[in-house]
């Protein structure tokens, strides 16, 4: 990388002991001078040695004058004369605050504070730091933020204000903040009310239910304002300008971890304030050409429908509620009949058992060409002329435990590699997996590498494909017969422990898809993927400490620009 020219460079005092500052336009850095000169500086090619230290400007939070009060308020009582008599010597200092890796993907906002005797010298620092950042056009200045205050165990308030609010006001972000009043508030209020010409993006604090609220007022109102139907199914969505951060305050927060990596408050406020930016696919479902929903994790039927259906009735019990409905639906041990018929991915997209998972800066997930692009035409067109013939199109029938459609990895806490580890957050496909009827015996076995490092689609009962549309059809609507309203749920060779949701009716014979756990109303459906319809504040998962920071050497290396002051 071609060193930059230093912006500014000094003498500083930081932690009582004299320091050299330097910044240029991607790096701030500071190391000790007496300690260095004494000991051979060894400074290896990483962010921080023993003494030197580096921080990327396009990971500065905010840069401030420091208050008398703030400085040396974290001085033990033992320092606390040394720190008087020093505070009297370099009366003047300015606070940068930065992100911190820890563990996990965890991100925090440390701060760094210098010191000096001349009060001009701090203020050139902020003025310059700010010049910098002001420079960051990604980063969004105003916010809209919803709060869902029953999501998840109902600290989304708290988490709001405790955790994300001091954040914000430190980065100068200016957010208006509604605490929904009831369901569908933030997405009526996104679809027709809200001014979203006065925000650089919106926010929800809540689960994965919360997202999908704002996923259909900002997808919908997009269409709205674009004249597109969203009831024609092979409709070309208009994608979202504004982007979507996720504050984690739900059960699952499956959304939220598969782009980041943890769920973590302040690590995703952390994430929205540097504008980070993640597309994501966004399939839409519909049934018999009427348009019902939008998805981006889990789309399942069977076995997750029926969680999600039973959990419903059980939402007082907070996030608890899903182990207990997943335990009966696990007993009941259903099956569903019908046929999937599905549209393959071309095969540049990869497969769902190659194992190279979807991390930040995926090959695969670079934008799509666009529409003027002969490559992408083509495949449009080879789209078009195998639809007519069913030409390209792959039908399944049989009994399925579970027909999952995964958009993403759908990485959450309980299963940290996700439904489908290896897909991708941005290649316009999602993996369907059919899950066949199989014995209580091997489904648990499937169930339980969700949770490990093991294979889960290698069973003879399982089959995974990457698709870019599929459709559902219940067996129960392909035999329009009476003997079929009066058909039972089916059951495999055991009889069932817990009746759960099955009684001997037509409509038990079916189960329900749940869409970002959410309910829908028909089983019949027709999915299309919409890659990147969305962009996120995120980067994806950082494959492990991706501080991709030039060597900070070659800043002390560096003739001094005009800038230069030295203290
Ligand atoms: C015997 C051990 C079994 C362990 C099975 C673990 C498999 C878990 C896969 C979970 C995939 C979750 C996909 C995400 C779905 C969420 O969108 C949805 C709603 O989230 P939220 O609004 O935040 O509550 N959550 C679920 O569908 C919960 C599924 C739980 C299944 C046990
Ligand atoms: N004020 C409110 N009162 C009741 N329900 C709400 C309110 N705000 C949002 N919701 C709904 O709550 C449901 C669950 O929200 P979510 O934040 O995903 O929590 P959880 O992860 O616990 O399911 C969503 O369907 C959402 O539409
Ligand atoms: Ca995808």
């Amino acid at each position: 990388m071609e060193p930059q020219a230093r912006l500014l460079s000094a003498i500083l005092f930081h932690k009582h002991r004299q320091v050299e500052v330097a910044l240029n336009r991607s790096v701030l850095a500071w190391k000790e001078i007496e300690r260095s000169r004494k000991r051979s500086p060894g400074i290896s090619n990483s962010a921080e040695t023993a003494h030197s230290h580096a921080v990327q400007v396009c990971e500065i939070v905010a840069v401030c004058k420091t208050k008398d009060d703030d400085q040396d308020s974290k001085e033990t009582m033992k320092s606390q004369k040394k720190a008087k008599q020093h505070s009297h010597l370099y009366p003047h200092a300015f606070t940068v605050s930065y992100i911190r890796r820890t563990r996990q993907h965890q991100w925090r906002c440390g701060d760094v504070t210098f010191h000096s005797a001349n009060q001009g010298l701090c203020e050139q620092w902020i003025h310059v730091i700010n010049e910098q950042l002001s420079l960051l056009t990604n980063r969004p200045k105003s916010l809209l933020v919803y709060i869902n205050p029953y999501g998840g165990k109902r600290h989304g308030r708290r988490i709001y204000e405790q955790k994300v609010a001091p954040l914000f006001r430190r980065a100068c972000i200016l957010a208006d903040v509604i605490v929904t009043e009831r369901a569908n508030h933030a997405r009526d209020h996104l679809k027709t009310e809200a001014n979203l010409d006065k925000y650089d993006g919106v926010v929800c604090v809540g689960g994965d239910g919360m997202f999908s609220e704002i996923l259909h007022g900002l997808v919908t109102r997009t269409q709205t304002d674009n004249r597109v139907d969203q009831n024609q199914p092979d409709a070309e969505l208009v994608p979202c300008s504004l982007h979507i951060g996720i504050i984690p305050a739900g059960s699952t927060d499956c959304i939220c971890f598969a782009t980041v990596g943890t769920n973590d408050p302040v690590t995703s406020a952390l994430h929205i304030i540097v504008g980070d930016s993640q597309p994501m696919d966004v399939c839409s479902v519909h049934h018999n050409d009427i348009f019902l929903r939008y998805s981006v994790s889990l789309l399942g039927y069977g076995f997750y429908g029926d969680i999600l259906t039973d959990s419903e009735r059980k939402r007082w019990l907070g996030p608890a509620r899903y182990d207990l409905s997943g335990v009966k639906t696990f007993l009941s041990h259903n099956y569903y009949e019908g046929s999937i018929s599905f549209l393959p991915a071309e095969n540049n997209k990869g497969d769902p058992r190659d194992k190279l998972q979807c991390r930040s800066g995926c090959r695969i997930c670079q934008p799509k060409p666009s529409s003027k692009d002969t490559q992408w035409e083509i495949s449009e067109e080879k789209e078009k002329s195998d639809k007519d013939g069913m030409g390209g199109w792959s039908v399944i029938r049989g009994k399925f435990i579970a027909i999952n459609a995964a958009s993403m990895s759908c990485a959450c806490p309980r299963s940290p590699r996700g439904l489908s580890p290896s897909a991708h957050l941005a290649d316009g496909t999602t993996d369907l997996i059919l899950v066949r009827k199989c014995s209580r015996l091997n489904f648990l076995r499937h169930l339980l590498q969700h949770t490990n490092k093991e294979d889960q689609f290698d069973h003879s009962f399982v089959e995974v494909h990457r698709v870019r549309k599929f459709r559902f059809q219940p067996r129960q609507h392909e035999l329009d017969s009476l003997e079929d309203l009066s058909d039972s749920p089916k059951k495999t060779g055991f009889s069932p422990i817990c009746s759960a949701q099955t009684t001997c009716n037509y409509s038990t014979s079916h189960s329900s898809w749940t869409s970002d756990g959410e309910i829908l109303p028909h089983a019949a459906i027709q999915v299309s993927v919409h890659g990147q319809l969305i962009r996120l504040f995120a980067r994806g998962i950082e494959e492990q400490q991706q501080c991709v920071l030039e060597d900070p050497c070659t800043l002390w290396a560096l003739e001094p620009s005009t800038y230069q002051s030295v203290d």
